[in-house]
């Protein structure tokens, strides 16, 4: 039986540049990646990615919009993570290394992809361009992509 956990994942942007933190520890570790984690109980999927982006990142975001919903499934776990992947422009404080991660701003030509988990290259190009999508990877094991899916839309469902 699969079940579902439920993460969030905020990119901060301004202008032509995209704040990413690298992972210090945990899921994901050594790569770059947007600021997130798990949704804890009694909390909204909103209130949890403006939880983690202060805890990751030290900044205070407002006005996230929500842009994405990916689902990953590793080969051979029941577990599905769900990420709400959420952008924005508007935020109070200045980024800061924490226990997690070191953010560094990126110039959008300038991203690491290579240092990056390997369904971002795919999804990134959307996220740009400023178009919503929806995504389904399947992994075997933390770098290979056996399938995925990835549609742009124009509202994201659950
Ligand atoms: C599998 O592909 C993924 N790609 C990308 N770009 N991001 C991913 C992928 N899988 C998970 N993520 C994101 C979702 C979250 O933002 C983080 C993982 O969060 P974590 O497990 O570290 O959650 P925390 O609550 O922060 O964990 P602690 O228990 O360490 O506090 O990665």
């Amino acid at each position: 039986m699969t079940t579902r956990k439920l993460l969030s994942l905020v990119f901060v942007r301004e202008a032509s540049k995209i704040l990413l933190g690298y992972k210090k520890r945990g899921f994901g570790q050594g790569w770059w990646n947007g600021f997130g984690g798990k949704v804890e109980k009694g909390e909204t999927i909103m209130q949890g990615a403006l939880r983690e982006l202060t805890e990751e990142s030290g900044l205070i975001g407002d006005s996230l919009e929500e842009i994405g919903l990916l689902t990953f499934e590793f080969e051979g776990d029941p577990v599905l993570l769900e990420v709400h992947v959420f952008s924005t422009t508007k935020f109070s404080g200045k980024p800061e290394e924490t226990e997690e991660m070191r953010p560094a701003w990126f110039d959008i030509q300038d991203i690491p992809f290579k240092k990056m988990w390997s369904d971002d290259v795919l999804w990134f190009p959307l996220m740009l361009k400023g178009s919503k999508f929806k995504g389904y990877f399947l992994f075997k094991g933390l770098h290979d992509i056996l399938k995925y899916k990835l549609d742009e839309v124009d509202k994201i469902e659950y």
